[in-house]
Protein backbone atom coordinates (compact mmCIF):
# COMPACT_ATOMS: atom_id res chain seq x y z
CA UNK A 1 0.00 0.00 0.00
CA UNK A 2 1.02 3.94 -0.69
CA UNK A 3 2.40 4.98 2.37
CA UNK A 4 0.35 8.04 1.81
CA UNK A 5 -2.34 5.82 2.17
CA UNK A 6 -4.21 6.20 5.61
CA UNK A 7 -4.23 2.65 7.92
CA UNK A 8 -7.09 0.08 7.67
CA UNK A 9 -8.56 -1.35 10.52
CA UNK A 10 -6.70 -4.38 11.83
CA UNK A 11 -10.18 -6.21 10.70
CA UNK A 12 -9.77 -5.13 7.12
CA UNK A 13 -6.42 -6.20 7.14
CA UNK A 14 -7.41 -9.31 8.58
CA UNK A 15 -9.86 -10.62 6.17
CA UNK A 16 -7.69 -9.67 3.35
CA UNK A 17 -5.16 -11.79 4.52
CA UNK A 18 -7.81 -14.48 5.22
CA UNK A 19 -8.79 -13.74 1.55
CA UNK A 20 -5.48 -14.06 0.48
CA UNK A 21 -4.80 -17.50 1.91
CA UNK A 22 -7.83 -19.18 1.01
CA UNK A 23 -9.29 -19.25 4.44
CA UNK A 24 -11.84 -17.28 2.57
CA UNK A 25 -12.24 -18.73 -0.59
CA UNK A 26 -15.43 -19.18 -2.92
CA UNK A 27 -16.38 -16.18 -5.47
CA UNK A 28 -19.85 -14.95 -3.43
CA UNK A 29 -17.87 -15.98 0.02
CA UNK A 30 -14.94 -13.41 -0.84
CA UNK A 31 -17.46 -10.59 -1.66
CA UNK A 32 -19.18 -10.96 1.26
CA UNK A 33 -16.60 -10.81 3.68
CA UNK A 34 -15.26 -8.03 1.76
CA UNK A 35 -18.68 -5.89 2.36
CA UNK A 36 -18.67 -6.87 5.97
CA UNK A 37 -15.08 -5.76 6.21
CA UNK A 38 -15.80 -2.45 4.91
CA UNK A 39 -18.58 -2.07 7.00
CA UNK A 40 -16.18 -2.97 9.82
CA UNK A 41 -14.28 -0.07 8.64
CA UNK A 42 -16.66 2.35 8.21
CA UNK A 43 -18.33 1.60 11.85
CA UNK A 44 -14.58 1.98 13.54
CA UNK A 45 -13.45 5.10 11.71
CA UNK A 46 -11.72 7.41 13.91
CA UNK A 47 -12.26 9.86 10.96
CA UNK A 48 -11.84 13.33 11.38
CA UNK A 49 -13.97 14.91 8.80
CA UNK A 50 -15.93 13.24 5.63
CA UNK A 51 -13.01 13.96 3.34
CA UNK A 52 -10.64 11.59 5.30
CA UNK A 53 -13.55 9.11 5.88
CA UNK A 54 -13.57 8.63 2.15
CA UNK A 55 -10.05 7.81 1.85
CA UNK A 56 -9.99 5.73 4.53
CA UNK A 57 -12.82 3.62 2.63
CA UNK A 58 -10.93 3.71 0.23
CA UNK A 59 -7.72 2.16 1.16
CA UNK A 60 -9.56 -0.18 3.18
CA UNK A 61 -11.27 -1.17 -0.41
CA UNK A 62 -7.62 -1.33 -2.14
CA UNK A 63 -6.23 -3.85 0.16
CA UNK A 64 -9.20 -6.32 -0.20
CA UNK A 65 -8.80 -5.61 -3.51
CA UNK A 66 -5.12 -6.49 -3.97
CA UNK A 67 -5.90 -10.01 -2.46
CA UNK A 68 -6.96 -12.07 -5.30
CA UNK A 69 -6.99 -10.78 -8.82
CA UNK A 70 -9.58 -13.27 -10.87
CA UNK A 71 -13.35 -13.32 -8.74
CA UNK A 72 -14.73 -9.96 -10.29
CA UNK A 73 -17.37 -10.37 -7.31
CA UNK A 74 -14.86 -9.09 -5.23
CA UNK A 75 -14.26 -5.42 -6.64
CA UNK A 76 -17.94 -5.64 -8.01
CA UNK A 77 -18.44 -5.55 -4.28
CA UNK A 78 -16.49 -3.17 -3.15
CA UNK A 79 -17.55 -0.88 -5.95
CA UNK A 80 -20.80 -1.27 -4.79
CA UNK A 81 -20.48 -0.56 -1.01
CA UNK A 82 -18.44 2.28 -1.60
CA UNK A 83 -21.17 3.90 -4.23
CA UNK A 84 -23.26 3.94 -1.53
CA UNK A 85 -21.05 6.06 0.19
CA UNK A 86 -23.66 9.16 1.13
CA UNK A 87 -24.12 12.00 3.46
CA UNK A 88 -22.02 15.16 4.84
CA UNK A 89 -21.15 14.27 8.02
CA UNK A 90 -19.10 11.79 9.24
CA UNK A 91 -22.15 10.00 10.79
CA UNK A 92 -24.07 10.47 8.06
CA UNK A 93 -21.27 8.82 5.78
CA UNK A 94 -20.68 5.75 8.30
CA UNK A 95 -24.54 5.04 8.54
CA UNK A 96 -25.08 5.24 5.10
CA UNK A 97 -21.89 3.06 4.48
CA UNK A 98 -22.87 0.42 7.04
CA UNK A 99 -26.34 0.00 5.46
CA UNK A 100 -24.56 -0.02 1.91
CA UNK A 101 -23.25 -2.99 3.23
CA UNK A 102 -25.58 -4.78 4.51
CA UNK A 103 -28.08 -4.64 2.03
CA UNK A 104 -25.41 -6.04 -0.45
CA UNK A 105 -24.99 -8.65 2.07
CA UNK A 106 -28.44 -9.52 2.12
CA UNK A 107 -28.97 -9.28 -1.95
CA UNK A 108 -26.40 -11.44 -2.24
CA UNK A 109 -28.00 -14.06 -0.43
CA UNK A 110 -31.23 -13.79 -2.06
CA UNK A 111 -29.41 -13.73 -5.29
CA UNK A 112 -28.12 -17.44 -4.68
CA UNK A 113 -31.53 -18.87 -3.30
CA UNK A 114 -33.22 -17.47 -6.12
CA UNK A 115 -30.48 -18.67 -9.38
CA UNK A 116 -30.54 -22.11 -7.03
CA UNK A 117 -34.62 -22.57 -7.80
CA UNK A 118 -33.74 -21.42 -11.68
CA UNK A 119 -31.05 -23.95 -11.88
CA UNK A 120 -33.13 -26.94 -10.23
CA UNK A 121 -35.85 -26.36 -12.99
CA UNK A 122 -32.67 -27.56 -15.27
CA UNK A 123 -32.42 -30.89 -12.81
CA UNK A 124 -34.78 -34.11 -13.14
CA UNK A 125 -35.56 -36.50 -10.68
CA UNK A 126 -32.95 -38.95 -10.26
CA UNK A 127 -30.47 -36.91 -12.23
CA UNK A 128 -26.68 -37.83 -11.70
CA UNK A 129 -24.66 -34.24 -11.33
CA UNK A 130 -20.52 -33.84 -11.82
CA UNK A 131 -19.43 -31.09 -10.10
CA UNK A 132 -15.56 -29.31 -10.06
CA UNK A 133 -14.18 -27.97 -7.53
CA UNK A 134 -16.69 -26.05 -4.32
CA UNK A 135 -18.85 -23.49 -5.42
CA UNK A 136 -21.75 -22.19 -3.12
CA UNK A 137 -23.65 -21.17 -6.27
CA UNK A 138 -23.74 -24.60 -7.38
CA UNK A 139 -24.47 -26.28 -5.04
CA UNK A 140 -27.58 -23.83 -4.15
CA UNK A 141 -29.17 -25.29 -7.20
CA UNK A 142 -28.74 -29.03 -5.66
CA UNK A 143 -30.12 -27.61 -2.76
CA UNK A 144 -33.42 -26.50 -4.09
CA UNK A 145 -34.27 -29.69 -6.57
CA UNK A 146 -33.63 -31.47 -3.13
CA UNK A 147 -35.98 -29.11 -1.12
CA UNK A 148 -38.49 -29.40 -4.44
CA UNK A 149 -38.42 -33.26 -3.79
CA UNK A 150 -36.24 -34.36 -6.37
CA UNK A 151 -33.25 -37.26 -6.10
CA UNK A 152 -30.20 -36.35 -7.02
CA UNK A 153 -26.71 -38.02 -7.00
CA UNK A 154 -23.58 -36.80 -7.04
CA UNK A 155 -20.08 -37.16 -8.86
CA UNK A 156 -17.68 -35.14 -7.16
CA UNK A 157 -14.32 -34.53 -8.50
CA UNK A 158 -11.40 -33.83 -6.10
CA UNK A 159 -9.90 -30.59 -7.21
CA UNK A 160 -6.38 -30.69 -7.12
CA UNK A 161 -4.17 -29.13 -6.40
CA UNK A 162 -5.99 -27.97 -2.98
CA UNK A 163 -9.23 -30.52 -3.10
CA UNK A 164 -12.00 -28.24 -2.65
CA UNK A 165 -14.06 -31.12 -3.72
CA UNK A 166 -14.24 -32.41 -0.35
CA UNK A 167 -15.92 -29.41 0.77
CA UNK A 168 -18.45 -30.72 -2.14
CA UNK A 169 -19.00 -34.15 -1.09
CA UNK A 170 -18.96 -33.21 2.71
CA UNK A 171 -22.33 -30.48 1.91
CA UNK A 172 -23.30 -32.71 -0.08
CA UNK A 173 -23.50 -35.67 2.32
CA UNK A 174 -25.33 -33.36 4.96
CA UNK A 175 -27.76 -33.04 2.21
CA UNK A 176 -28.23 -36.96 2.22
CA UNK A 177 -27.08 -36.92 -1.31
CA UNK A 178 -25.16 -40.29 -2.63
CA UNK A 179 -22.05 -38.96 -4.10
CA UNK A 180 -19.35 -40.79 -5.54
CA UNK A 181 -15.29 -39.05 -5.22
CA UNK A 182 -13.16 -38.98 -8.08
CA UNK A 183 -9.76 -38.05 -9.28
CA UNK A 184 -9.52 -35.09 -11.59
CA UNK A 185 -7.97 -37.60 -14.26
CA UNK A 186 -11.17 -39.85 -14.07
CA UNK A 187 -13.57 -37.03 -15.27
CA UNK A 188 -14.27 -38.42 -19.11
CA UNK A 189 -14.61 -42.16 -17.59
CA UNK A 190 -17.43 -40.78 -15.25
CA UNK A 191 -19.37 -38.39 -17.79
CA UNK A 192 -21.31 -41.54 -19.08
CA UNK A 193 -22.78 -42.07 -15.73
CA UNK A 194 -23.73 -37.79 -15.75
CA UNK A 195 -26.81 -35.99 -16.83
CA UNK A 196 -25.49 -32.71 -16.04
CA UNK A 197 -22.02 -30.78 -15.55
CA UNK A 198 -22.59 -28.16 -13.06
CA UNK A 199 -20.16 -25.97 -11.70
CA UNK A 200 -19.74 -22.38 -10.25
CA UNK A 201 -17.67 -19.09 -11.81
CA UNK A 202 -15.57 -16.60 -10.64
CA UNK A 203 -15.74 -14.43 -13.23
CA UNK A 204 -18.18 -14.34 -16.45
CA UNK A 205 -16.65 -12.20 -19.38
CA UNK A 206 -18.52 -10.40 -21.78
CA UNK A 207 -18.60 -12.77 -24.27
CA UNK A 208 -19.69 -15.64 -22.58
CA UNK A 209 -16.56 -17.40 -21.41
CA UNK A 210 -16.40 -18.42 -17.99
CA UNK A 211 -13.44 -18.09 -15.78
CA UNK A 212 -13.59 -21.30 -13.33
CA UNK A 213 -11.53 -23.37 -11.29
CA UNK A 214 -8.37 -24.84 -13.41
CA UNK A 215 -10.03 -28.27 -14.82
CA UNK A 216 -13.17 -26.87 -15.75
CA UNK A 217 -12.43 -26.05 -19.23
CA UNK A 218 -11.24 -29.76 -20.04
CA UNK A 219 -14.32 -30.65 -18.38
CA UNK A 220 -16.51 -29.11 -20.55
CA UNK A 221 -14.30 -30.18 -23.62
CA UNK A 222 -14.98 -33.59 -22.50
CA UNK A 223 -18.85 -33.36 -21.51
CA UNK A 224 -19.55 -31.73 -24.91
CA UNK A 225 -17.46 -34.86 -26.62
CA UNK A 226 -20.09 -37.16 -24.16
CA UNK A 227 -23.01 -34.99 -24.93
CA UNK A 228 -22.92 -33.79 -21.06
CA UNK A 229 -24.91 -30.18 -21.09
CA UNK A 230 -22.71 -28.22 -19.20
CA UNK A 231 -24.27 -25.57 -16.19
CA UNK A 232 -22.55 -23.08 -14.71
CA UNK A 233 -24.34 -21.27 -11.81
CA UNK A 234 -23.88 -18.11 -11.54
CA UNK A 235 -25.20 -14.88 -9.51
CA UNK A 236 -25.43 -11.64 -11.40
CA UNK A 237 -22.28 -10.37 -8.98
CA UNK A 238 -19.91 -12.58 -11.41
CA UNK A 239 -20.25 -10.68 -14.65
CA UNK A 240 -16.72 -8.61 -15.53
CA UNK A 241 -18.03 -5.71 -16.27
CA UNK A 242 -14.47 -4.79 -17.67
CA UNK A 243 -14.78 -7.44 -20.45
CA UNK A 244 -17.23 -5.59 -21.88
CA UNK A 245 -14.52 -3.05 -23.13
CA UNK A 246 -11.99 -5.68 -23.93
CA UNK A 247 -10.14 -5.85 -20.90
CA UNK A 248 -9.32 -9.78 -20.11
CA UNK A 249 -9.69 -11.49 -17.03
CA UNK A 250 -6.20 -11.62 -15.14
CA UNK A 251 -5.50 -15.78 -14.07
CA UNK A 252 -4.52 -16.42 -10.62
CA UNK A 253 -0.77 -17.71 -10.38
CA UNK A 254 -0.84 -19.49 -6.65
CA UNK A 255 2.10 -20.28 -5.27
CA UNK A 256 4.17 -23.61 -6.73
CA UNK A 257 3.82 -25.30 -2.98
CA UNK A 258 0.35 -26.27 -3.49
CA UNK A 259 1.37 -28.12 -6.24
CA UNK A 260 4.51 -29.63 -4.83
CA UNK A 261 5.05 -29.01 -1.43
CA UNK A 262 8.23 -28.67 0.31
CA UNK A 263 8.43 -31.94 2.22
CA UNK A 264 7.83 -33.70 -1.29
CA UNK A 265 10.28 -31.92 -3.19
CA UNK A 266 12.79 -34.03 -3.05
CA UNK A 267 10.69 -36.47 -4.82
CA UNK A 268 11.53 -34.73 -7.32
CA UNK A 269 14.60 -32.95 -7.38
CA UNK A 270 16.20 -36.10 -6.10
CA UNK A 271 19.69 -35.08 -4.52
CA UNK A 272 19.46 -31.48 -6.88
CA UNK A 273 17.33 -29.74 -4.58
CA UNK A 274 18.08 -26.35 -6.24
CA UNK A 275 17.47 -27.42 -9.69
CA UNK A 276 16.56 -25.15 -11.43
CA UNK A 277 15.43 -26.67 -14.74
CA UNK A 278 12.06 -27.65 -12.48
CA UNK A 279 9.14 -25.54 -13.41
CA UNK A 280 6.06 -25.56 -10.95
CA UNK A 281 3.07 -23.30 -12.09
CA UNK A 282 -0.14 -23.47 -10.32
CA UNK A 283 -2.90 -21.46 -12.30
CA UNK A 284 -5.91 -21.32 -10.40
CA UNK A 285 -8.78 -20.65 -12.98
CA UNK A 286 -8.80 -21.49 -16.50
CA UNK A 287 -11.39 -20.15 -19.65
CA UNK A 288 -14.04 -22.19 -21.10
CA UNK A 289 -14.89 -21.01 -24.28
CA UNK A 290 -18.59 -20.33 -24.85
CA UNK A 291 -19.31 -23.04 -27.60
CA UNK A 292 -18.54 -25.59 -24.40
CA UNK A 293 -20.78 -23.87 -22.10
CA UNK A 294 -25.26 -24.78 -22.39
CA UNK A 295 -26.46 -22.01 -20.11
CA UNK A 296 -25.43 -19.69 -17.36
CA UNK A 297 -27.72 -19.52 -14.68
CA UNK A 298 -28.09 -16.49 -12.83
CA UNK A 299 -30.99 -15.30 -10.47
CA UNK A 300 -32.74 -13.03 -13.20
CA UNK A 301 -33.05 -16.33 -14.93
CA UNK A 302 -31.03 -18.80 -17.31
CA UNK A 303 -28.76 -17.26 -20.64
CA UNK A 304 -26.94 -18.75 -23.21
CA UNK A 305 -23.75 -17.41 -22.68
CA UNK A 306 -23.56 -15.49 -26.21
CA UNK A 307 -26.42 -13.68 -25.13
CA UNK A 308 -24.96 -12.90 -21.40
CA UNK A 309 -23.50 -9.44 -22.90
CA UNK A 310 -27.05 -7.85 -23.25
CA UNK A 311 -27.49 -8.40 -19.22
CA UNK A 312 -24.33 -7.40 -18.47
CA UNK A 313 -25.06 -3.71 -20.56
CA UNK A 314 -28.80 -3.67 -18.10
CA UNK A 315 -26.49 -3.99 -15.40
CA UNK A 316 -23.00 -2.01 -15.37
CA UNK A 317 -24.12 0.34 -18.06
CA UNK A 318 -21.56 0.56 -20.77
CA UNK A 319 -17.71 0.55 -18.73
CA UNK A 320 -16.62 0.71 -15.18
CA UNK A 321 -13.36 1.95 -13.65
CA UNK A 322 -11.52 0.36 -10.60
CA UNK A 323 -13.78 0.27 -7.78
CA UNK A 324 -12.69 3.28 -5.53
CA UNK A 325 -13.32 5.26 -8.53
CA UNK A 326 -16.04 7.69 -8.16
O1 LIG B 1 -19.21 -18.06 -5.48
P1 LIG B 1 -19.16 -19.55 -5.40
O2 LIG B 1 -20.20 -20.17 -6.28
O3 LIG B 1 -19.22 -20.08 -3.99
O4 LIG B 1 -17.72 -20.03 -5.94
C1 LIG B 1 -17.34 -19.75 -7.27
C2 LIG B 1 -15.97 -20.26 -7.56
O5 LIG B 1 -15.02 -19.78 -6.60
C3 LIG B 1 -14.04 -20.79 -6.40
O6 LIG B 1 -12.74 -20.27 -6.48
P2 LIG B 1 -11.70 -20.36 -5.23
O7 LIG B 1 -11.89 -21.69 -4.55
O8 LIG B 1 -11.97 -19.17 -4.34
O9 LIG B 1 -10.33 -20.27 -5.88
C4 LIG B 1 -14.30 -21.87 -7.41
O10 LIG B 1 -13.64 -21.66 -8.65
C5 LIG B 1 -15.80 -21.77 -7.53
O11 LIG B 1 -16.32 -22.41 -8.68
Amino acid sequence: MDEDQPAVDPVVAETAEDIATMEIRGAATIADAAADALATQADRTDAADPAAFRDELRAAAKVLYETRPTAVSLPNALRYVLRGMAGDTVSELRASTIARAEEFRTELEQAQDQLGKVGANRLRDGDVVMTHCHSTDALSCIEAALDAGKHVEAIVKETRPRKQGHITARQLREWGVPVTLIVDNAARRYLDDADHVLVGADSIAADGGVINKIGTSGLAVNARERGVPVMVAAQTIKLHPDTMTGHTVAIEMRDESEVLPDAERADVTGERSDDEGLVVENPAFDVTPPRYVDAIVTERGQFPPESIVTLMRDLFGETTGEPWEP
